[in-house]
């Protein structure tokens, strides 16, 4: 038993709570197996990577400091490099040897010493604190630009080679948006797309969409691609004062997916947060009574689409992917019960659950929900609206209103990623993460959405980060390519590497091992090389 808990303590160690060394100057990993000489670029990956400052730590996993990490694909050799993000909220932590800034689960408070009048004031001017731009959850590419993402209104753009830190970006400065999901999604033209909450403007509190084009006119060129930002529409939030909380949205060929859960933000605890000495995350509430309301706004007028379209009460983070089908809406998500996941994350929940060996209270389920577009105004209550090949269905209720209910696809993925050349379109492979009864990464896996068959990669003591498709430039069909994952081990003889597998059979192709010391990361992005 002891033998056990001492290796549960070694994993949570090693796969979460440890502080990071960066490796700013690139090493080249010893590659085992082959390397598809078509794979030239550099993937990049955010996560937390320290998670103290001093004396201090923080409460949860989400909150630790943003760490980038690079892996770069040239002529058959891997090369790594790894550099925390010089934050504002890294630099003035660093600066005071504690955690002066507040994240979403640590609220900090600057100056303990102070005495009670500048206290007062350190409370007043917090009424607007300045918010993190410690951005550790993605890379969004906006223009010819690249950025570190959170979710708060700062972005802080990088080189995407060097991984240095850039300038650091206020979304308020171009839409009005208090937050803005770390997953956009990039169109055929080469627009990104990405939603934002708005909270209060004008007394107003609405979800916004807006678009960022590809390329930016000369007279703008040394600016941010952000100045070129439109409005594609904004959606009122059913309530003013709790708008909901949502991590990514959906998209299809015409239509945009925006999913209004009982995830709520309480507008008024927040404001109040910091001197109720509470965090930002007591402040988010599930209600497992209310409706999820499904949003869908068409891209060509601008507008959403009149039906009201809901369902049960559910907790969803990753859309998988999205598209139409003979007059439908098809999307699949990865849904929960309740707000388990983000309980399960802070670093006390993390040890206790893996001590426990107790099982995650609600399993990410793989829900597919279709929603009909053309609705005969003379639809009878009661019957199934939807008429292509599922068991997802979607009926009308008394008041006129949509009642959705989802196909289960599976149980246990988070982390999906698709071959993106097929977003928005009829898609067939997932690849995701496989959880377990704990909160550790064991498995990788790929589900085939249509067969509902999984392959996996698993190895001892490996601990498998969010894998990420790169397709094959010569490739014909949808699983012709690669998959990436990035890949920390307990075992100490063995070293950290990046795995390779073949996406059609998921077989490994190689490993690029690394003598540094990599993180566990959340998500990222591939840049190919330009020829
Ligand atoms: C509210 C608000 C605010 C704040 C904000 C913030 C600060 C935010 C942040 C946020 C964040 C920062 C978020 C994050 C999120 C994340 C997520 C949501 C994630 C997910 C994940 C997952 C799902 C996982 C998974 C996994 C792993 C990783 C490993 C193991 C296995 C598994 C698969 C489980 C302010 C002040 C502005 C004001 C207004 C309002
Ligand atoms: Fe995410």
């Amino acid at each position: 038993m002891e033998n056990t808990d001492h290796l549960v303590e070694s994993v949570v160690n090693v796969v979460f709570s440890k502080n990071r060394q960066e490796c700013p100057e690139p090493i080249k990993a010893e590659v085992q197996g082959c390397i598809p000489t078509w794979l030239q670029g550099t993937l990049i990956r955010n996560g937390p990577g320290k998670h103290s400052v001093g004396e201090m730590s923080y409460n949860h996993w989400f909150d630790g400091l943003s760490l980038l990490h690079s892996f770069t694909f040239k002529n058959g050799e891997v090369y790594y490099r790894s550099k925390f993000l010089r934050s504002d909220t890294y630099n003035s932590n660093m600066e005071a040897n504690r955690i002066v800034v507040s994240e979403f689960g640590t609220m900090a408070y600057p100056d303990p010493c102070k005495n009670i009048f500048a206290k007062a004031f350190t409370y007043l001017s917090h009424v607007v604190p300045e918010f993190t731009d410690n951005c550790l959850i993605n890379i969004i590419k906006y223009g010819d630009d690249y950025y570190a993402s959170s979710e708060t209104n700062f972005t802080r753009k990088i080189d995407p080679q060097s991984l240095d830190t850039l300038e650091k970006v206020d979304y308020m400065k171009y839409v009005t948006v208090n937050l803005a999901t770390s997953h956009p999604h990039y169109d055929n033209e080469g627009n990104t797309l990405n939603m934002g909450t708005s909270i209060g403007d004008k007394g107003k509190t609405k979800y916004i969409i807006f678009k960022v084009p590809p390329t930016v006119s000369d007279k703008d060129k040394n600016k941010s691609p952000l100045k070129s930002a439109e409005v594609l529409c904004s959606i009122p939030a059913h309530h003013l004062l709790s708008p909901s909380y949502y991590h990514s949205f959906g998209m299809t060929e015409n239509y945009i997916i925006l999913i209004e859960q009982p995830l709520k933000l309480d507008i008024l605890k927040l404001a109040t947060a910091y001197f109720r000495k509470v965090n930002w995350a007591s402040c988010i509430s599930f209600n497992k009574d209310e409706k999820t309301w499904f949003h869908i706004v068409d891209k060509r007028t601008k507008k959403p689409v009149a039906e009201k379209f809901y369902s049960d009460a559910l907790v969803a983070y990753h859309h998988v992917n999205a598209y139409e089908e003979d007059g439908h809406i098809v999307f699949d998500i990865i849904a929960y019960k309740d707000n388990s996941l983000y309980e399960m994350f802070y670093m006390a929940n993390l040890r206790k659950d893996l001590n426990q060996e107790t099982t995650i209270t609600s399993v990410p389920t793989c829900k597919r929900f279709v929603v009909p577009l053309q609705i005969d105004k003379k639809a009878e209550v009661g019957v199934n609206l939807v008429k292509i090949p599922t068991t997802a269905t979607a009926v009308k209720d008394k008041d006129g209103e949509i009642f959705c209910q989802p196909e289960i696809l599976c149980e246990g993925i988070e982390l999906p990623r698709i071959n993106y050349d097929y977003n928005g379109k009829k898609y067939r492979y997932v690849y995701a993460s496989h959880v377990e009864w704990r909160p550790i990464p064991t498995k990788i896996v790929k589900f085939d959405t249509m067969t509902k068959q999984m392959l996996e990669w698993t190895d001892d003591m490996c601990w498998p980060a969010e894998p990420l498709f790169v397709p094959d430039p010569n490739g014909k069909e949808e699983d012709d390519g690669i998959i990436l994952s990035s890949i920390v081990s307990s075992d100490p003889k063995k070293s950290p590497f990046l795995l390779i597998l073949d996406a059609k059979t998921f077989k490994e192709v190689g490993r690029a091992s690394v003598k540094a010391d990599v993180h566990l990361d959340l998500h990222g992005i591939f840049i190919p090389d330009k020829h």
